[in-house]
């Protein structure tokens, strides 16, 4: 898209449907940010919704349209699998834990001249339930594993699952969270496509009872999503600083 068209879509303003943005101004830490970025709501899928997108290119419409449902397709798939696995009802995760309005990142991590001072992304949790990655071919993404980062090499035509942190929350820690970050490099442009499953605002969430006994007692306490969202902000998205509103205290 021109520069020009890109224009009227940008905006800090985290309730817009549609959106273009740029966190390399925005630093932490002394890390820089080095990523561009396109949010989007994606899924329902309505005509009201597909207004808010741009209609040019001329496929861009129908093609967002189909992917977003064939992404909430597969998470639908993966969610029922994961209950399963898990023990809990097949439609544990259905309804209101992932019935709120998807949203979609598109990361652009241009080539960065001194990829030493700078992060894609910072070390960070997924704040919802499920993400479905696609990396494209570049690699950069890290995953946290026993104190170390781990090189997450793409393979062509897979997707990534990361478990957000109501996963670990509605499991009781069971299926914990990954901390991840992206990072940046001098010789080529890197693009990622992050869909985030949501639950609703107003969702009631807790460690589920079939995940909690006298053994393992509920390691985290009772909230709205809403609030989550707050703290995640709040806690500049920093595992444990966001988790610690949530967490009980065991003795
Ligand atoms: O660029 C990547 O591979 C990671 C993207 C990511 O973690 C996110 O959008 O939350
Ligand atoms: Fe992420």
């Amino acid at each position: 898209m021109p520069a020009e068209e890109k224009l009227p879509y940008c905006s800090d303003d985290q309730s817009k449907p549609f959106r273009v943005a740029s966190s390399t101004s925005y630093d932490r830490n002394q890390t820089r940010y080095w990523r561009d970025y396109l949010k989007l709501r994606c899924h329902p899928v309505s005509d009201e919704l597909v207004g808010h997108w741009p209609a040019r290119p001329e496929s861009f419409r129908t093609s967002l349209a189909e992917f977003s449902e064939q992404v909430h397709e597969l998470a639908q798939t993966l969610l029922l699998l994961i209950a399963e696995g898990l023990g809990l009802d097949g439609g544990f995760f259905a309804g209101d834990l992932s019935g709120g309005d998807t949203q979609m990142n598109v990361n652009y991590y241009p080539p960065c001249p001194d990829p030493s001072v700078t992060l894609g992304l910072l070390p960070h949790c997924d704040r919802h339930l499920l993400t479905v990655l696609s990396q494209g071919d570049v690699a950069g993404l890290q995953a946290r594993y026993r104190g170390r980062w781990l090189l997450v090499r793409p393979v062509p035509g897979a997707f990534i699952i990361n478990f957000g942190h109501q996963m670990e929350i509605v499991t009781n820690g069971v299926l914990a969270s990954v901390e991840h970050r992206a990072l940046t490099n001098s010789a080529v442009a890197r693009m990622s496509v992050a869909t985030l499953i949501m639950p609703k605002m107003d969702c009631l969430i807790g460690p589920a009872p079939e995940m909690v006994s006298e053994a393992n007692p509920p390691k985290f306490r009772e909230f709205v999503f809403r609030e989550f969202m707050a703290a995640y902000d709040t806690a500049a998205a920093s595992r444990e600083d966001v988790l610690e509103y949530f967490r009980i205290q065991q003795h």
